[in-house]
């Protein structure tokens, strides 16, 4: 990415009303795009056509088709782990062939789909039981890529779950376990460990203190245990039958591991079918983001909207705003997609990066959080790009008011964004409430919004497994996209190492061994205080 050049377009922006381009009357309809009933509109953005056109370049000077393409084939493009990339293959059409290292990995998938299948339809319909009876429930422990997928899409398919209930155990903390195991009965429990490595330490705490919990009770836990790990060896050590262990390969990156065995427990809630219909409408962003032409392409565009914004104009978060309550993980779920993804500081080579990496990514569910943080987002002095996302219908036909008072706060925050309001309205409207003079003015300028804030809106039919997975391979493609434009991996994730490894040093330090030598001042005194 040439970035000069963006930050002299970001420039000759400067001082632009958003409202003002749509002085060109087709703005609406050229900076929105359709694609298989989703429509992407980013016209409420300081973006013109010439700043799109040096974008799209760009991407194009990138090599952006050939590395798309080369990810999809197989070619191992996580250069610093010396892997595939290949969540894609996951949910690719059975007919495909797609290699790695000669060998196509496409009926593997198959293979272990289908005994995912088989065991989620045994689960439902109380062929495998547990030894109180039919499960009841289901507890996934897992963590990042492990958890924040299966949680955030049993939440967003509730009208779909009509299978056991579904619960989910990530943090180390005790209370997490203490609170989700208490109230479930340890016979009628079914425990999936999920774990790419089988190493992570929260998850194997978790899962043995879960054994140990249905141990009190049950005379063979481990029977009512299942795994969905990389490592057939640590799933055995751990006692795990083999044909409750669903293993997956290392070109499945955790955070983009939820269309494969990691997502067992949803396939459970929603069954095969609907599961099946999830991998459709990821599958369909796939084609589409292979074929579209880059001007009509979605993820294309919200990444380089994205870029726009972060690395042009330098605003340093995104907020994502579905107007969906049952999307309300979908922030923190992105949170792991996006910032673990492409939070790097160096880009492929170990060069320093040119620009900002990734913005920081937040936000909650409208219209909660428009009685929360939206103040900041119209009067505050930092400027956050919005991402705004609603259905065009919601599941409770008995309750549609509500769905349109919905759909009307969600347009109604992008437009006062954008138009604000002037001084010499805010004005107006106190003095028709009687204030005059300085107290007019005083009390008016408390009440004007800057406006010409930028954001884009997601429009899609209906929260269906389809259209989900249509989304989350959009932020998916999107992540690649940006990635790369900033020359970067966005398939490993070093900077979650040192934390790790300092944490299990002073595991046994807060269990009351001595402080070993070399430990900071600042951490000695915390870790003394927390001693005594
Ligand atoms: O599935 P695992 O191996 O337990 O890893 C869990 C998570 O830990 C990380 O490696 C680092 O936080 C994530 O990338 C991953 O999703």
């Amino acid at each position: 990415m040439d970035f000069q050049t963006l930050a002299s377009h970001a420039k000759r922006t400067q001082g632009r009303h958003i409202l003002d381009l749509f002085k060109d009357a087709g703005r609406a309809m050229a900076f929105s795009t359709h694609a298989d009933g989703l429509l992407f509109d980013y016209s409420k953005t300081n973006l013109d056509r010439d700043a799109l056109e040096f974008l799209l370049a760009e991407a194009e000077r990138a090599g952006l088709a050939e590395k798309r393409d080369a990810m999809f084939s197989g070619a191992k493009i996580n250069e610093t782990e010396g892997r595939a990339v290949l969540h894609t293959a996951l949910r690719a059409a059975f007919g495909t062939v797609v290699e790695v290292d000669g060998e196509n990995v496409i009926p593997g998938v198959r293979a272990t789909r289908d005994r995912m299948a088989e065991f989620a339809n045994a689960v439902r319909d109380g062929s495998y039981i547990g030894q109180g009876g039919k499960i009841t429930d289901v507890v996934n422990i897992g963590i990042g890529g492990s958890d924040l997928g299966p949680v955030m899409a049993v939440k967003a398919l509730a009208p779909y779950c009509n299978g056991p209930r579904c619960h989910f155990i990530s943090n180390i903390d005790g209370a997490h376990l203490a609170d989700v195991l208490k109230g479930l009965n340890p016979e009628t429990t079914l425990v999936i460990v999920a774990s790419k490595t089988f190493t992570t330490i929260e998850t194997m705490t978790n899962a043995a203190s879960a054994k140990a919990w249905m141990g009190a009770l049950v005379a063979d836990p481990g029977a009512q245990f299942a795994a969905l790990s990389t490592s057939a060896e640590k799933t055995a050590d751990f006692g795990i039958d083999a044909s409750r262990v669903f293993g997956f390969e290392d070109w499945v990156g955790g955070r983009y591991s939820m269309w494969g065995p990691i997502g067992l427990s949803l396939m459970i809630a929603i069954g095969p079918e609907n599961f099946a219909d999830f991998l459709a409408g990821a599958r369909a962003m796939d084609d589409h983001f292979r074929k579209a032409d880059l001007r009509q392409n979605l993820p294309v565009l919200l990444a380089l909207v994205g870029m726009w914004h972060h690395q042009g104009l330098g605003y340093a978060t995104r907020a994502v705003l579905p107007y969906e309550q049952r999307l309300e993980r979908l922030p923190a779920y992105l949170q792991q997609l996006e910032m673990e993804s492409n939070g790097k500081r160096v880009s492929m080579d170990g060069a320093d990066l040119q620009s900002v990496s990734g913005p920081v990514v937040w936000g909650e569910p409208g219209t909660n959080g428009q009685h929360a943080f939206y103040q900041l987002i119209h009067q505050g002095t930092a400027i956050v790009p919005c991402e705004f996302m609603v259905g065009k219908q919601g599941f409770e036909a008995d309750l549609s008011h509500h769905h349109h008072l919905l759909v009307a706060n969600c347009l109604a925050q992008s437009e006062a964004l954008m138009k604000g309001r002037s001084l010499a309205e805010a004005t107006e409207i106190m003095a028709a409430k009687g204030l005059t003079g300085d107290e007019l003015d005083r009390q008016a300028r408390h009440r004007v919004f800057p406006g010409n804030r930028p954001s884009t809106t997601l429009i899609y039919d209906k929260l269906t497994p389809f259209v989900l997975g249509q989304i989350v391979a959009l932020y998916e493609h999107r992540v690649f996209v940006e990635g790369v434009l900033l020359g970067i991996n966005s398939y490993d994730q070093w900077g979650v190492e040192l934390g790790k490894e300092l944490a299990l040093a002073l595991g046994p330090v807060l269990s009351g061994e001595e402080v070993p030598d070399g430990k900071d001042p600042s951490t000695r005194m915390l870790v003394q205080h927390l001693q005594s």
